[in-house]
């Protein structure tokens, strides 16, 4: 039996899924399109680092000064008990007061290093982030409908939060430990060997094993940390598409289905962490171990080769300080490794989506150029979705006069909303030309394409703000007279002062939600405001009560006045109050004329109107 499809708004119409430009399936990837990814995702980081590299030399100079100054403590320590003592003991206390002195030196000396150090490259961090972060947000906004169409929106979500988290994890705490932890093991390994070259050569020894240890975590955490990464954004991307589907969820009965898919998910992501924390653990021990069964050696080397006579006491503290020493650096560079592997997993996604163009190239801005009394034309559009591979529209070839009001009306799927789009310049024709005022829209700036035409779509999107702040998102200059002229103007005036703080109710607030013929009539108030020469709209199909469905058809007259308009019609009236009808048929026009002519010739819109009738009296 196959498993019941979750039931979220994204799912619901969500196209078909194309090739992923930040490919999660990095496992089927071969190896030269796994160095591309990884050349991209390099320079990226290199280019977010750049505007910094000042600060991050001044960072380098003083992770290496407070290197020096902790390598010295040990040495301190050493002639404190090889000289100081004895001097001390012969009556002579200098040489002890000047290593002690030496030493509470270079305590403060590190303590200021370690806070400077920590700020300049905390700050660096934050910055490259937040530069990122900007980076992305434009970016994505700027990108062409195509891109939206196939790229959910929980996974650009995913990209901003849990990928660019994973960054700042490797920037702020991992690129700081990187660093001392390679200091620190270089200055050690020449210590050791100026301290003691043959007890040095005992733990080389030891190398060996600790360089396996290393090795063989390294490839096993590199694709645990890349699973999590994977993981956590299935999470993110559900539970996002479940709350965005929440009234198809509730309504379809899916939350016990979406709950045990989100258990699913949760479970794979867990089983990914624990796995790498398994890896870690494993790791974390080995090298523990390997460092005190070398510091048993040189105790037992060093030992024998004091009683000989071979070596200082001291040196051998020191030798056995330093090793301590070495052994966590080496524990940090593993959990850079994690780090590393999680962040750059994050770092492939996020240039994969800042390395996406948008599909319609836009020419650059000129002299505003203010269009008005908008002719349309389709000459000889063909039209298929960039995801897809049948031709929705094979030959449209259809001229709207500027200030005619079109209704198309057709079966779902035949479309009139590809139609739509094309107009809006969400997507180019595949060959023929869609035109203004004769004026091909791939001439035209976009701000002055985006001035010409205003969409008003069936959920009349509302953003967060006030009522005001709605209206005047056609004209951002607008006044506030200008906002209520409008809305008098639409006839939703009335219905605004009544609501709790008038045009200043915020509109997502509880209390204030607004009706769908509410919402209607605030869209057509900042359409009005616009004043664009084109509209295109996509008639809502929610039912309203027939008082407030005549407040929004007159809205609608009024807004249509004058202007050229494309509407996807879904109701009677519209339709009969249209200068023309386009019946559309698998992307064919298939009727074209007057809503009463059409119903005396007795074709497909003869039939559908006697439908509506007949449903509207029923
Ligand atoms: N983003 C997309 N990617 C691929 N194919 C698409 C996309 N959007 C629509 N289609 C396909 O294009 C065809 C026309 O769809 P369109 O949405 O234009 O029809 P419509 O007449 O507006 O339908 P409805 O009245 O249901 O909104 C359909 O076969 C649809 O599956």
């Amino acid at each position: 039996m196959s498993q019941p499809k979750t039931i979220t708004e994204d799912s619901e119409q969500e196209s078909p899924e194309r090739r992923e430009p930040d490919v999660e399936g990095y496992e089927e990837l071969d190896r030269q399109e796994r160095r591309e990814l990884q050349k991209r995702s390099r320079r990226l980081l290199g280019d977010l680092l750049a505007p910094h590299s000042k600060g991050a030399v001044l960072a380098l100079v003083l992770a290496l000064l407070d290197t020096a100054a902790e390598m010295a403590r040990p040495l301190l320590i050493a002639a404190v008990i090889d000289s100081g003592i004895p001097a001390a003991g012969g009556g002579d206390y200098g040489p002890l007061a000047w290593y002690v002195i030496g030493y509470a030196a270079s305590s403060v000396a590190s303590a200021g290093l370690t806070y400077a150090f920590m700020t300049l490259s905390g700050r660096i961090g934050q910055d490259v982030l937040l530069d990122l972060r900007h980076r992305l947000f434009r970016h994505v906004q700027k990108l062409s409908i195509s891109f939206h169409e196939s790229y959910r929106s929980s996974k650009i979500i995913s990209r901003l939060t849990s990928d660019v988290e994973a960054l700042s994890e490797l920037l702020e705490e991992s690129i700081e430990g990187l660093l001392r932890a390679f200091l620190s093991v270089v200055t050690i390994a020449v210590l050791l060997i100026w301290l003691d070259l043959p007890l040095t050569s005992v733990i080389l020894l030891t190398f060996i094993p600790l360089l396996l240890v290393t090795s063989a975590y390294r490839k096993r955490s590199y694709q645990h940390f890349r699973r999590t990464r994977t993981t956590i954004a299935r999470v993110t991307g559900h539970f996002v598409e479940t709350m965005n589907g929440i009234r198809a969820v509730q309504a379809y009965r899916q939350e016990g289905t979406n709950s045990r898919s989100m258990r699913e998910r949760n479970a794979a992501n867990q089983d990914a962490t624990v796995r790498a924390g398994f890896a870690l653990a494993h790791s974390t021990a080995a090298i523990n171990f390997i460092g005190n069964a070398t510091i048993a050696l040189v105790l037992l080397v060093g030992g024998w080769r004091i009683v000989q006579g071979e070596l200082a006491v001291g040196v051998l503290a020191a030798y056995v300080l330093y090793l301590r020493k070495f052994y966590d650096p080496v524990d940090d560079l593993a959990r850079f490794a994690n780090s590393y592997a999680s962040a750059s997993a994050a770092l492939e996604k996020i240039s994969g989506v800042l390395a996406e163009q948008p599909k319609v190239a836009h020419p650059p801005e000129r002299e505003p150029l203010r269009i008005s009394d908008a002719s349309v034309e389709f000459r000889h559009v063909e039209f298929r979705y960039p995801s897809g591979e049948e031709t929705v529209l094979p030959d449209l070839d259809v001229r709207i006069p500027a200030g005619q009001t079109v209704a198309m009306v057709g079966a779902t799927g035949s479309g009139k909303s590809t139609i739509a789009k094309l107009l809006a310049r969400f997507y180019d024709p595949v060959s023929g030309v869609v035109a203004i005022n004769g004026v091909d829209l791939r001439d035209i700036p976009e701000t002055d394409l985006r001035a010409a035409i205003a969409m008003v779509t069936q959920e009349s999107f509302l953003f967060s703000g006030s009522v005001a702040d709605n209206i005047a998102l056609g004209r951002p200059s607008a006044s506030r007279a200008d906002v209520e002229a409008a809305a008098k103007a639409i006839g939703a005036h009335e219905f605004i002062s009544k609501l709790p703080d008038g045009y200043d109710s915020e509109v997502n607030k509880r209390g204030c939600r607004l009706s769908a013929g509410q919402r209607q009539l605030v869209a057509l108030a900042r359409v009005l405001l616009a004043d664009p020469a084109i509209v295109i709209l996509d008639e809502a199909t929610s039912s309203m009560d027939i008082a407030t469905e005549r407040t929004v058809q007159r809205a609608l007259r009024t807004v249509l006045s004058g202007r050229t308009a494309l509407i996807i019609a879904h109701r009677l009236s519209t339709v009969l109050t249209a200068d023309r009808v386009l019946v559309i048929e698998r992307g064919r026009i298939v009727e074209d004329g007057r809503p009463s002519d059409l119903i005396g010739n007795g074709d497909q819109f003869a039939a559908l109107h006697e439908a509506w009738l007949i449903s509207t009296k029923g």
